[in-house]
Formats: structure tokens, sequence, C-alpha cells
């Protein structure tokens, strides 16, 4: 592979994404630690916050053992060279929320929108801007869209201030020409620079990252031992390990996160990090990791396999926020087998 980058910058989202694969039950200590160990291997950005980002934490999306804020506190405390970055959902977390964030010390902003709908986050890039923070325009579920459709979306978050517009493969079901195809479109017609946030559903995650980074992206998200919804994301050290082999500077350091993931974030896993047949089935069916729990509840109430109801929900390409879809398509499935 020859690629035109020799430097790309990192965001670990292990203290955010992977917040999804511990229930949200991070502690402060646990933070700590984390973030001065990725601090001290000279990790650029750390996001911090709940799985669904600022005020994600609720009945419907996961209640977090610890409030945020402690959390995001905690992280700065000990982040003397790293910036802690938030996400934040508009209509989950509100420009109240960014600036506790930011007046805690957060110097990134990532607003985070379906890849249809990046008009709603004119106002938190314009609050997070005037905030003076560093600000991420986030197009979820970026497989869903075509190439015009999302450099339309991201052109908004651009005009709007954005200094970052990131495709963000939500459900680890773009293959690599696919990632191709967006990020060449957003560098031949955006002037902010491009990010990849990838999951590894379909074991993709590594040969995405490296097609979005040879087609310009320069921002790039990883979670250490793939510690994120789902399979979890790229995997932070083995990139920073696979793009010092290619001659791309990350300035991270190798040992250090190797270490990081081997002694502290691997005996916190419950299980470890793999490619599941539940995280499988996400990939190939195009659905958010979040549907997975609410479809075999439906499975087995509607004795149906729960992979057949993600698979449907997937060609119905259902947002975030239409979990209450999964039982309509459950009933409607197990009519048409009682017919069959
Ligand atoms: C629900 C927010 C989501 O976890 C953001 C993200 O990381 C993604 O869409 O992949
Ligand atoms: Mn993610």
């Amino acid at each position: 592979m020859t690629s035109k980058q020799n430097k790309v910058l990192l965001t670990e989202v292990a203290l955010r994404d992977g917040s999804h694969a511990l229930s949200h039950q991070y502690t402060v200590d646990q933070v700590a630690a984390i973030a001065k160990a990725l601090n001290d291997a000279n990790m650029p950005y750390i996001e911090v916050a709940h799985g669904d980002g600022l005020a994600g934490s609720s009945l419907q999306y996961g209640l977090s053992k610890t409030n945020e804020f402690e959390l995001i506190e905690a992280a700065v405390s000990v982040a003397d060279r790293a910036k802690i970055a938030v996400l934040l959902l508009p209509g989950i977390g509100t420009v109240k929320e960014l600036k506790q964030a930011a007046s805690l010390g957060a110097k990134m902003a990532r607003i985070a929108t379906h890849v249809t709908e990046a008009d709603v986050s004119a106002q938190h890039i314009y609050a997070a801007k005037e905030l003076g923070m560093e600000t991420v325009g986030f197009l979820m579920m970026s497989h869903t869209a075509q190439p015009e459709k999302i450099v339309e979306q991201a052109k908004l978050m651009e005009t709007y201030g954005a200094d970052i517009v990131y495709v963000v493969d939500s459900a680890g079901a773009l293959l690599p020409n696919q990632v191709r195809a967006r990020i060449r479109a957003m560098k031949q017609h955006l002037s902010v620079e491009i990010g990849f946030h990838a999951h590894n559903n379909l074991s993709l995650a590594m040969a995405n990252t490296l097609a979005a980074i040879e087609e310009g992206a320069t921002r790039i998200d990883g979670s250490v031992r793939c510690l994120g919804a789902g399979a979890g994301n790229t995997q932070t050290e083995v990139l920073v390990a696979v793009l010092e082999r290619m001659g791309i500077e990350t300035g991270v350091d190798l040992y250090k996160m190797m270490d990081l993931a081997e002694d502290v974030i691997a005996p916190m896993l419950p299980v470890p990090q793999e490619i599941t047949k539940g995280s499988l089935v996400l990939g190939y069916a195009g659905v958010y990791s979040s549907f997975a729990l609410h479809a075999q509840r439906a499975a087995a109430k509607f004795n149906l396999d729960a992979r057949d109801i993600l698979i449907e929900l997937g060609k119905r390409k259902v947002v975030g926020g239409q979990e209450d879809m999964i039982v309509d398509v459950a009933a409607e499935l197990a009519k048409a087998k009682t017919f069959a």
C-alpha cells in the first residue's frame, strides 16, 4: 500500500465507545489510570463520556456507574499533554453539558448525528466553537448513505464551523472500497480535515482504516484492545504498530500502548473482545450495536432467530432511536412464519 500521508492524529475512544462494552460501569480510578497511561504514551486525544455521549446515562441507553463529569475531570487531571474530547449527540446531550465539559477542561467536542441529519448539529457546533473547542462533525451510520449525500451533509457541518468531519462506520458494515469512495469524495469537496471511525464487526476495521488514510483521512479513531461497541474499533496499539511499519507517524509510543492493553485493559474486560456471531451479524446486517440486546429479547418473545430480526431491520435502514421498530418487525416476521 502506498499512502500519501506521512502523519495522522489518533483519538483513543475506549473511555467512551468502550463504555458500551462495559455497560457504562467505568470508575474514576479506572479512567484516571487509563487516561494517564494514554497521556504518557503520547496519545493526542482521549475521548471520555457515556457511550452515547454526554447525558447518555439513562434507563434507555444504560445508567452510568459514575457521573461522566467526574470521569472527565479525572481524565483532565492526569492529562498534561493529551487533549480530552467529549462526544455529544444533539437530542441526548445539550449545550449545557457541553459548557460543563469545557469548564472542566475538555478541549475537543465531537458532535454526532445520523449521516443524513447533519442539520441538527448547527447549534452545538456553533456553541463548541464559541467555547474555544476544536470541533468535529461525526456522521454516524455512514454505510447507509452514498458518497454524494455524505459530502452534502459534511459540507453543512463545515459551514457551521466544524474543523474536522468524520465518516463513522457505526455498524462496522462498510467494505474497503466503500470507505475509499466516501473519503475520496469528501477530500474532493471539503476543505476541512477528514476523519474515520471504524468498527470491527466484519473484521475490516484495520483494512478500512488504512483505506481511509490512503485516501487522505488524517484523523483516526482507535480503541485499545478493541474496547468499543460490538466487536470494538480499530485496535489502537495494533494500528500504531502497522502505521509505524508503513512510515506513517502517530507520535504514539508503541510499547506503552501494548503494556496498557495487556496489563490494564485486558484484565478489566468481562469477556475478551472478539467477533462473536452477535457482532458479526450487526456488521452483516448494517445495524448499530444498541439494537442487538432488544433483538434478542424480541426473538425470545416471538420464537425467532435474532439474526433474522436484525437483517430485516438492516434492510429497513433503522437508525438509533427507532428501537421501537424491533418488536414490530419481530411480530411481522412471526406472522409471516405462521402463514408460510
Ligand atoms: C450512540 C453513539 C455511538 O456509539 C457513536 C459511535 O461511536 C458510532 O456511531 O460508532
Ligand atoms: Mn463507535
